[in-house]
């Protein structure tokens, strides 16, 4: 998949900015706060209709504008050839259109143009709480199964449902079970294929994951992730599915106490482990930055041998953070295995030493506050 060009308007600090993207790897450099960030994001938000940076739309406003307008031109092998757009207002929010026609949901858009992100916000996937890995995975397969995605929305719906019955008839027992039952038998169905899919998906994972940290740190610890649910996983939805009705059970009491739904996928945990040590409680700063980065190389990997495209991959200011070694080897790796690339760095990176900016597929830009202009 690639993005030939992409129109800004509006977006943070670019006013208006145009770019022709190299179809292979894309550099980006400028100051600290001149825009780059913002450039990439942009792409991101026609990936996945919102930022990698921010949680409101709101924020990415310009911030003497009422709206902003995303426009690219994608090719592909499945989708040969479509534009997306994106626009938001604060009155009308936000609106996904695929060759001018708007989507119905913005959740109809995932998938259609695969991405990867590295960005400093993935310091929290490796050491902070369990909803930054919830929330990894969940991109992560969301991209490459609209049912999961479906599933994790119904499940999100019933969840809501059920915790409001459980706020509302606390002191009726019998009436709050009876107005349960349905709920319970959808929060099984949902929450069971979500566990499948999970547990599939991060098994086959292993491997990849396996492979690129020994690629990226040359070391031999070997990286390894658990899956924690609320029963023993398992690929198959059905045995999950009586597993569940029978913790649910357990755990009514509770529920009632809590008034809150706790059981199901949403209070998931995945572990990360080098060799046997918890690396969230042991790691230094260094493993757990090889580590983020070898999570996201082998999502690149993993989508490239799942998909019938290559995903985009955008790596925000990373470089600035590796030693040369390290610099080196992810260079070669971009250059080898990586289909369209977006590199961001602040930082002085001879990244001629490893591109060959031929101003066709490889191109080279510098930002400056919210101008761009293409240096190679
Ligand atoms: N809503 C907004 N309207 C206008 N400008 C904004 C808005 N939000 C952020 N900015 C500006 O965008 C700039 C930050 O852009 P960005 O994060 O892309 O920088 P960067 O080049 O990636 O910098 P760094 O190297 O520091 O990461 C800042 O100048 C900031 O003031």
């Amino acid at each position: 998949m690639r993005i030939s060009n992409i129109r800004l308007q509006n977006f943070r600090n670019h006013t208006d900015t145009q770019v022709e993207w190299g179809a292979h790897m894309n550099v980006i450099i400028g100051q600290n706060g001149a825009g780059k960030t913002n450039l990439i994001d942009a792409i991101h938000y026609l990936c996945m209709s919102r930022s990698f940076v921010a949680n409101s739309d709101r924020y990415v406003v310009n911030y003497d504008a009422p709206y902003f307008m995303i426009k690219g031109h994608f090719e592909g092998n499945i989708r040969s050839s479509f534009d997306v757009s994106c626009s938001y207002s604060r009155g009308e929010g936000k609106k996904i259109f695929v060759n001018e026609s708007p989507l119905d949901r913005l959740s109809d858009l995932i998938g259609m143009v695969p991405v990867v992100v590295l960005s400093p916000g993935d310091k929290k996937l490796t050491s902070e709480g369990p909803k930054q890995r919830r929330s990894f995975i969940d991109s992560f397969i969301s991209q490459i199964s609209p049912r999961y995605l479906q599933d994790l929305m119904d499940f999100r719906k019933v969840r809501k449902q059920r915790n409001k019955l459980l706020q509302e008839f606390r002191g009726r027992r019998e009436v709050l079970e009876a107005y349960l039952e349905p709920w319970n038998v959808q929060l099984v169905e949902y929450g069971s294929r979500i566990v499948a899919k999970r547990t599939e998906v991060l098994d086959q994972f292993q491997d990849f994951l396996a492979r690129e940290y020994e690629v990226i740190s040359g070391m031999r610890h070997k990286p390894h992730l658990e899956y924690q649910t609320f029963c023993e996983p398992s690929k198959k939805a059905e045995t999950i599915e009586e597993r569940y009705t029978a913790k649910l059970e357990d755990e009514i009491d509770h529920e009632i106490e809590r008034e809150l739904t706790l059981v199901g996928p949403h209070r998931d945990e995945i572990v990360f482990y080098l060799d046997d040590f918890e690396l969230r409680k042991y790691g230094s700063q260094g493993q757990h930055r090889l580590f983020a980065l070898s999570l996201k190389l082998a999502q690149l990997l993993y989508f490239s041998e799942e998909l019938d495209d290559l995903p985009l991959f955008l790596l925000d200011d990373v470089f600035g953070d590796l030693d040369a070694q390290r610099t080196e080897v992810l260079l070669n790796a971009l250059i080898e295995h990586a289909g369209q690339t977006f590199v961001t760095a602040a930082n002085p990176i001879p990244f001629n030493d490893y591109i060959t900016f031929d101003g066709e597929k490889n191109r080279k830009f510098e930002v400056t506050e919210g101008e761009v202009s293409r240096l190679q």
